[in-house]
């Protein structure tokens, strides 16, 4: 047996954690095996002693094998899970991309569609199987397999089918990259965070949902075209449960550091003779309304995933609001996870952001709580 299919195998049966502790180099070795294999462009066809083109125009100069750096892989290649992975080509964030569904045809048809437009893309290698070996020594596994809402469903009603989903997926991701860290997209995004982190028995700070990171970019959006100003100058939190029991904090909305609530004491309230809470109403609504118009949503999400990746691949240590572990916060005594503003890095969630929220505010996110812990609690994993 060759030395190489020794490792493969030794890693296979020991799993990656216990070949990585024995020999780091070996268990690196095992992934860039790995994704070897499936890659098809780079190599030409066995010619051994034959003068060929790449021989005569190559001198090799040294036989070290190449180390990957900041390895994506992206489970479900759908509608999100193949916006996310053209943004972060885009953004040109790692040197290797790695996905895997299980529909094995449309994974090979988008994965040579995404091959094809290399030249324009600073990131050589995208690589895929429906064997997560392809997987191997990944810095970043995102989870966007399972199924969506059809009309009239909300995101909580696909809780059971996509846990069954994740009762599959968890345990080759961890086998191949127990050190990786996991953003969660499949929804309801909050539960299958706490499911996937308890799957995993990963540390918490490794355990991400993209929660309300998307939630948040629609209301900056929705405020900055109330007022006539990008997006990017509105400054304000959507917390919470991803969707229907978001909970914005209009405390903290501001612009250039003048808060909105200064200008109007009654903003976001019943009271508000300007109705801003509309603009929270229409980051709930817009989820369904492109649900009915187009059958899915997967642009905003995907600009909201590549902007999560770059914080923690380039050790950014921006703040996000995405879901993570929140009891103890804010009032919450059960073990859920919800958006709340955390500072992401090169380990993940590293720390977290201590709002003064009003009690409004506060009674709004221990009640988007109970409605998670209510479908939580009845789950048997
Ligand atoms: N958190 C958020 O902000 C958002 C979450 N989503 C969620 O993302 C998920 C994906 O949505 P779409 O991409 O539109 O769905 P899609 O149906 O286009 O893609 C899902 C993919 O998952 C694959 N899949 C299913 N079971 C699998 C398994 N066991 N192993 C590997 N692959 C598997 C399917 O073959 C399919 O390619 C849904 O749950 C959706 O609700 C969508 C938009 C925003
Ligand atoms: C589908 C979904 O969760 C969203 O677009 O908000």
């Amino acid at each position: 047996m060759s030395w190489l299919a020794r490792v493969l195998l030794t890693s296979q049966r020991m799993g990656a954690q216990s070949a990585r502790s024995l020999c780091p180099r070996m268990a690196l070795r095992v992934g860039q095996a790995a994704c070897n294999l499936p890659r098809g462009g780079w190599s030409s066809p066995p010619v051994s002693k034959m003068a060929t083109v790449k021989h005569e125009l190559i001198k090799n100069f040294t036989s070290e094998e190449a180390i990957h750096h900041n390895k994506v892989s992206i489970i479900g290649t759908g509608s999100v899970g193949m916006a996310c992975a053209l943004n972060i080509l885009l953004k040109g964030l790692s040197d290797e991309l790695a996905l895997v569904d299980a529909d094995e045809g449309k994974l090979k048809g988008e994965t040579m569609d995404l091959q094809h437009g290399s030249p324009f893309m600073k990131m050589p290698n995208i690589v895929s199987s429906k064997d997560y070996l392809v997987t191997a020594n990944s810095d970043l596994v995102i989870i966007t397999a399972g199924v969506r809402q059809i009309k009239g469903e909300t995101r909580l009603d696909l809780v059971e089918r996509n846990v069954s989903v994740f009762k599959l997926m968890i345990p080759s991701i961890i086998q191949y990259s127990p050190w990786c860290k996991m953003i969660i997209v499949t929804n309801p995004v909050d539960i299958l965070t706490y499911v996937a982190w308890k799957l995993s028995a990963f540390p918490k700070n490794r355990v991400i949902g993209s929660g309300c990171n998307l939630d948040t970019a629609r209301f900056r959006y929705f405020i900055g075209q109330r007022l006539g100003i990008h997006s990017e100058s509105c400054h304000g939190l959507v917390l919470g449960e991803h969707g229907d029991s978001s909970v914005p904090i209009w405390s903290g909305v501001n612009i250039a550091g003048v808060p909105l609530k200064d200008l109007n004491p009654d903003i976001g309230t019943d009271k508000d003779p300007e109705q801003w809470e509309n603009v929270h109403k229409k980051v709930v609504s817009s989820g369904y309304e492109m649900l009915k118009m187009k059958g899915y949503t997967s642009w905003g999400v995907s600009l909201s995933v590549a902007d999560l990746t770059e914080s923690i691949l380039k050790n950014l240590r921006r703040v996000h609001p995405v879901s993570t572990l929140s009891k103890g916060l804010y009032g919450i005594n059960e073990e859920i996870f919800l958006s709340v503003p955390c500072i992401l890095g090169e380990n993940g969630i590293t720390d977290l952001i201590k709002l003064k929220l009003t009690p409004e505010e506060e009674a709004r996110l221990q009640k988007s709580a109970d409605t998670l812990w209510e479908i939580q609690k009845r789950l048997k994993l």
